[in-house]
C-alpha cells in the first residue's frame, strides 16, 4: 500500500509507524547535529548532557550540583560542556576571561538567567545593560563607601554585642553549658544587620531568638528560584512557567515566598521613606536623587530586597563555614585565638580598624571563602565572540567558571581539601597555589558591591567571638559540608557549638 502512495489505506498501526519513524528521524538529527555540527561540539563533556536539557535539569535541582559539576572537570579537564549551548571553566584565568575587564576585549554580559520574574523590575544584580548597570551601580555604591562603612560601624557593633551575648554557652552563674546552632545564629545577625542597613529597620530575630518569617521565606524563595532557573536549559519551558506565574496558576509553594517578600519589602520601604536613618545606609542616595533619576517605588523596593539577600546569607554562610572548619583545625584554631588575644586588651578595643593589620585573621577568612565559597555555582555569562583560557567561545554560547571546581581543583591548589590559612601569608603564599582561582566575591564591574562591608563584619564578629569564648563542635564526627545541598545558595545543616565564656573577666563581658 505504501509502495503506492495510497495514504487512505494507511492503517492505524502504519500510520504510528510513520510517526515514531518521524520522531526517531528527528531526534537522530537533533543528536547528530548537537553532538557533531554544533559549535560547541568540539569540547568534552557528558554526551547526554549535550543531548538533552533534563540532564542539567536534574542535577541543578538535586542539590549536588556543585559536587557534580567539580566531578565532571576532573573527569574532562579545565572546560567541560555541561549542556547542548554551555560551558564550565574552572581555572583562574577563565576567572579573568570571563568576568574581568580587559580592554579591547568584548565584555561577557549577564542573560537571561538574572531575569526578573514577570511584574518584577530590575535591580542592580539582575541589570544587563552596562550603561543602566553603571548608573545604578553609581547611585549605590555611595552607600558602601568608606565613609558610609564609618558611619554604620556603630550599628555593627551592636547587633554583634547582642549576638555574643546570646550564643554564651553559659546562660546563668552555676548552670551546665549548652550548645546553639551556630548556622541559624549568624542568620540571625547578618540578618539583622543587613535589614537595618537595607530597609532602615531590624527584623530583630537575634533579640528574639527566632528566625523572622523573612529568614525562612528567603530559603524557600532560594528554592524556588533554583527550580525556576532550571528552565533556563529548556527555553520552551522556560516560556511556559513565566507565562503561569505571571497569570498566577502555579502551585502557591513556588509563587508565594517570592510574593510574601515583595510585599513585606514594600511595607518596609514605604516606612524607611518616612524617616530620616542616623546613618548612610544603602538607599540614602537613591531616596535623595529619587527625582531627578525618575526612581520608582517598585525601584527601591527591588533593590532593598535584593540587597538583603546578597548581603546576609552569603556572610551568614561564610562565617558557619569558618566556624566548622576552625573547628576541626586545631593548629589554626590556636593560631587565631592567639592573634585576636594577645592583639586585643579589651573586649572594646575590637573595631573594624584595629582588626585591619591582623594577618592571621585575614588569611583565616581568605581560606573560609576558597574552601566554602558563599556562591559555589558557575555565574553565567553570554559570550559576545571572545576567547576564554585559549578558546574561542561562539557568540551567544552561556560560560561560567565554577566556583567550587575552580576553588577544590588539585591544578590551582594543593591539598584543596584541606583548610590551610597559611596559603595566603609570608612564604607559603609562593607554595604554587594559583590564589586568583578563589574568587567568592567576582571579580570585574559586577564584583560584590557589598565585600567591604562583609570583610568588616566578618573581622569583627570573628575577634569578638574569639575574645570573649572558646568554642567546640558538639558532634566531632560531623561532615558537615558534605551534608551541604548546593542550590544557587547552600542548603545548611545544623551545627551546634557550645561557646564556653574563656574567663569571669569576658563572662562579665558578655552579662
Ligand atoms: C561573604 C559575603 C559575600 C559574598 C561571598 C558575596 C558574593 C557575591 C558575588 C559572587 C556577587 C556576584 C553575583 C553575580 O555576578 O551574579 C555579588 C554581587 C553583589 N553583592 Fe555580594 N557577597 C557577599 C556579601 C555581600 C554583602 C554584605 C552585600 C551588601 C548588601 C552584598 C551585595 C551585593 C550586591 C549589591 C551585588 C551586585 C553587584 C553588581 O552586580 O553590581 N554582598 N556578591
Amino acid at each position: 500500500m505504501l509502495a503506492t502512495h495510497d495514504w487512505k489505506g494507511l492503517s492505524a498501526m502504519d500510520a504510528v509507524g510513520v510517526i515514531f519513524g518521524g520522531i526517531f528521524l528527528l531526534l537522530s538529527a537533533h543528536v547528530f547535529y548537537v553532538l557533531v555540527l554544533h559549535p560547541l561540539a568540539r569540547f568534552p563533556g557528558p554526551a547526554r548532557a549535550a543531548i538533552s536539557p533534563d540532564w542539567i535539569m536534574k542535577r541543578w535541582t538535586d542539590g549536588h550540583f556543585v559536587f557534580t559539576i567539580k566531578e565532571l572537570h576532573d573527569k574532562y579537564g579545565p572546560v567541560v560542556r555541561i549542556a547542548a549551548n554551555q560551558l564550565s571553566f574552572s581555572t583562574a584565568r577563565s576567572w579573568k576571561d570571563i568576568y574581568g575587564h580587559t580592554p579591547g576585549r568584548k565584555a561577557f554580559l549577564k542573560g537571561t538567567f538574572y531575569e526578573p520574574m514577570p511584574g518584577e523590575v530590575r535591580n542592580l544584580l539582575s541589570e544587563s545593560d552596562p550603561a543602566s548597570h553603571s548608573l545604578m551601580r553609581r547611585n549605590l555604591s555611595h552607600g558602601f563607601s568608606a565613609t558610609a562603612l564609618k558611619s554604620q560601624e556603630d550599628l555593627i557593633q551592636k547587633f554583634v554585642d547582642l549576638f555574643i551575648l546570646q550564643i554564651n554557652g553559659r546562660k546563668n552563674p552555676g548552670e551546665g553549658l549548652r550548645s546553639v546552632d551556630a548556622v541559624k545564629w549568624f542568620n540571625f545577625l547578618t540578618f539583622d544587620i543587613i535589614g537595618e542597613l537595607a530597609f532602615g529597620d531590624t527584623f530583630g530575630s537575634l533579640k528574639e531568638g527566632k528566625p523572622h518569617f523573612w529568614i525562612e521565606t528567603v530559603f524557600g524563595g532560594v528554592q524556588a528560584i533554583t527550580f525556576q532557573r532550571s528552565f533556563e536549559y529548556f527555553p520552551l519551558l522556560r516560556t511556559l512557567f513565566r507565562n503561569c506565574y505571571k497569570y498566577k496558576i502555579l502551585p502557591s509553594r513556588l509563587s508565594e515566598p517570592r510574593r510574601k517578600m515583595v510585599e513585606y519589602a514594600s511595607n518596609k520601604i514605604e516606612k524607611r521613606l518616612k524617616t530620616e536613618p542616623e546613618r548612610i545606609d544603602f538607599l540614602s542616595k537613591m531616596i535623595a536623587t529619587r527625582e531627578e533619576n525618575g526612581t520608582t517605588f517598585r525601584q527601591l523596593q527591588s533593590q532593598a530586597d535584593m540587597m538583603v539577600v546578597a548581603g546576609s546569607e552569603t556572610t551568614a554562610t561564610c562565617l558557619s563555614g569558618i566556624t566548622y572548619y576552625l573547628s576541626q583545625n586545631k593548629k589554626a584554631y590556636e593560631a587565631l585565638a592567639n592573634e585576636v588575644r594577645s592583639t586585643f586588651g579589651r573586649y572594646e578595643d575590637i573595631t573594624a580598624r584595629a582588626t585591619e593589620p591582623l594577618p592571621y585573621l585575614q588569611a583565616v577568612i581568605e581560606e573560609g571563602l576558597r574552601i566554602y565559597p558563599p556562591i559555589p555555582i558557575g555565574l553565567p555569562r553570554i559570550s559576545p565572540g571572545e576567547s576564554v583560557d585559549g578558546h574561542w567561545i561562539p557568540k551567544g554560547a552561556v560560560v561560567s567558571v565554577s566556583s567550587w571546581a575552580s576553588t577544590h581543583s588539585e591544578h590551582n591548589f594543593h591539598r584543596p581539601f584541606d583548610f590551610i590559612p597559611e596559603r595566603w601569608i609570608g612564604k607559603d603564599k609562593a607554595s604554587g597555589d594559583q590564589l586568583f582561582a578563589s574568587q567568592a566575591f567576582s571579580i570585574g564591574s559586577r564584583v560584590c558591591l557589598g565585600r567591604n562591608l562583609a570583610y568588616m563584619e566578618m573581622r569583627i564578629i570573628l575577634s569578638k567571638i574569639f575574645w570573649t569564648y572558646d568554642f567546640e563542635i558538639v558532634d566531632k564526627s560531623l561532615d558537615w559540608v558534605a551534608s551541604n545541598r548546593s542550590f544557587v545558595f547552600w542548603e545548611k545543616p545544623e551545627m551546634q557549638i557550645v561557646f564556653h565564656p574563656r574567663s569571669q573577666e569576658t563572662e562579665g563581658v558578655v552579662d
